[in-house]
């Protein structure tokens, strides 16, 4: 599966790029399959906490969502051109038509996941402040509304229900040869 198209060099392009919703695994997973092709690892949440000098839920408290989402617009753009290893976006990445069309030529694979993992994963976690409350219920809507834009974009779907984080990362290692 490779990402031809696009205007970026190949030195600088991801190998791929992970979307999928709030608990697939993009993060993790993303870190095993970058140790596993012994690339670099980059993650659109951290490079928005180092841009804004604090941690996401800080940022929705302070400035709001739509704040997050221009920071998280230009977090992607700047990655997709700067990154040569695995990218993970954060789960609300697609609902930017922009981050959309910039993903398009790229090699995209989708984590996909389910309720009952996602909410396990997620857990009672402080660090997703859209699930702060009634995380079950608001995951919910946030996978039925993000579903159809995930596979949008994706190259390839990954199943990640009930596997874990090494079997996946494999999975996608072995697509990436295709
Ligand atoms: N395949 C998996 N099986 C079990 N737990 C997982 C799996 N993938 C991720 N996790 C756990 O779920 C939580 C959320 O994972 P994370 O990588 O942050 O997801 P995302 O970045 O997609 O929101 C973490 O605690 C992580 O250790
Ligand atoms: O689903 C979302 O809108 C969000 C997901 C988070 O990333 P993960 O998907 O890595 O948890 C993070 O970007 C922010 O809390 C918003
Ligand atoms: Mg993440």
């Amino acid at each position: 599966m490779s990402g031809a198209g696009g205007a970026t060099p190949e030195s600088t392009r991801p190998v791929c790029v992970l979307v999928g919703a709030p608990g697939s695994g993009k993060t993790t997973v993303g870190e095993a399959l970058a140790g596993l092709l012994g690339v670099e690892f980059r993650d659109t949440d951290l490079d928005i906490e180092r841009m804004a000098g604090k941690p996401i839920p800080e940022i929705f408290i302070d400035e709001g969502e739509a704040h997050f989402r221009t920071l998280e617009r230009a977090a992607v753009a700047a990655a997709l051109a700067g990154c040569a290893g695995v990218l993970a976006l954060g789960g609300g990445a697609v609902l930017a038509e922009e981050t959309r069309a910039a993903l398009v030529g790229h090699a995209v694979v989708h984590l996909s996941v389910e309720l009952p993992d996602a909410v396990k994963r997620v857990g009672l976690g402080a660090g997703r402040p859209l699930l702060a409350l009634n995380p079950r219920a608001t995951l919910k809507h946030l996978m039925d509304q993000r579903r159809p834009l995930y596979t949008e974009v994706a190259t390839a779907t990954v199943v990640t229900d009930g596997r874990t984080p090494d079997e996946i990362a494999a999975e996608i290692a072995a697509l990436l040869k295709r």
